[in-house]
């Protein structure tokens, strides 16, 4: 099943893709695919709805009709770092022996097609296309053998990151990492059922038509359930958390010379299986 929201931003309503990849609204039946509604029992609920009998929504999705974040009031958006080791070799890092976490605040949350801005004094903007994962049923300390019965689906997220801001200026990677708009996440949230083996996904970026990225999610070091049941140890997850789970080769910073965004520029991205997103790059 592929949820996802629609409308103007701050005020996506929930729908589902049917089996013409039409929108229907499923506004009636949950408030925001959020919270609660990603519980186990909820997906298993919708699942079992007759979609073809929900309304159905004018536009077609990422063309006329706007489509958000695939998830609403997300609580922490956490990622993982070096998580590819052709990855950490372009950046100049060791693979860590245990994974690097940061955070992205969740004002970068933008949905899947709107725009990138580069913050006021970037000369440095880059772009990681990375595997999603939300989190459904919230928990602590969390068995690796347990860690996928927590997760509600799968997203594409874009790790929009500052590279001066995030290496050059101090501290932790957080600065350069949570920008405004440096965290389009969706179009859909697609749930673990239709997305099968997700350690086998095609992952590709692209600027301005030139491919810089071209991976796959089997070339992961640390693989989703490990990362699920790694992170539990330092904080509880909950409903509606989203893991970024590092990204592959092929970044601007890894480019001989680097390459970074300039306004004007488009940036597509996508994951087999899970859809694909399209942000022009503008200015603050
Ligand atoms: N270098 C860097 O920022 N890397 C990451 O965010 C990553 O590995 O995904």
């Amino acid at each position: 099943m592929k949820l996802l929201r629609f409308g103007a931003p701050g005020q996506e309503k929930p729908g589902v893709l049917d089996a013409d990849n039409r929108v229907r609204d499923l506004s009636s039946v949950v408030a925001d695919i959020a919270g609660d509604a990603l519980l186990p029992e909820s997906i298993q609920r919708l699942q079992g709805l007759d979609v073809a009998s929900l309304p159905l929504v004018e536009g077609a999705p990422q063309q006329d009709l706007r489509v958000g974040p695939c998830v609403g009031n997300i609580g922490k958006f956490i990622c993982i770092g070096l998580n590819y080791a052709d990855h950490a070799a372009e950046s100049g890092m060791d693979v860590p022996p245990e994974p690097v976490v940061f955070n992205k605040w969740t004002s970068a949350i933008v949905g899947p097609d709107d725009d990138v801005k580069i913050p006021r004094g970037s000369q440095k903007t880059d772009w990681e296309v990375e595997l999603g994962v939300v989190i459904g049923k919230g928990g602590a300390y969390i068995e690796e053998a347990d860690a996928m019965s927590h997760v509600a689906g799968f997203c594409v997220i874009n790790d929009v990151s500052e590279r001066e801001f995030q290496i050059e200026r101090s501290g932790s990677w957080d600065k350069g990492k949570g920008c405004d708009t440096f965290g389009p996440i969706g179009p859909w949230l697609v749930t673990p059922d239709e997305v099968g083996d997700f350690d086998d996904l095609g992952m590709w970026l692209e600027v301005d038509g030139k491919r810089y990225q071209n991976g796959s999610t089997k070339t992961m070091v640390y693989r989703v359930p490990f990362l699920i049941s790694y992170l539990s140890r330092f904080m509880s997850l909950q409903p509606g958390d989203v893991i970024s789970t590092g990204t592959p080769p092929g970044v601007g910073m890894g480019q001989k010379p680097p390459v970074y965004l300039k306004g004007g520029e488009v940036m597509t991205l996508g994951i087999d299986k899970l859809g694909s997103q399209t942000q022009k790059v503008t200015k603050a």
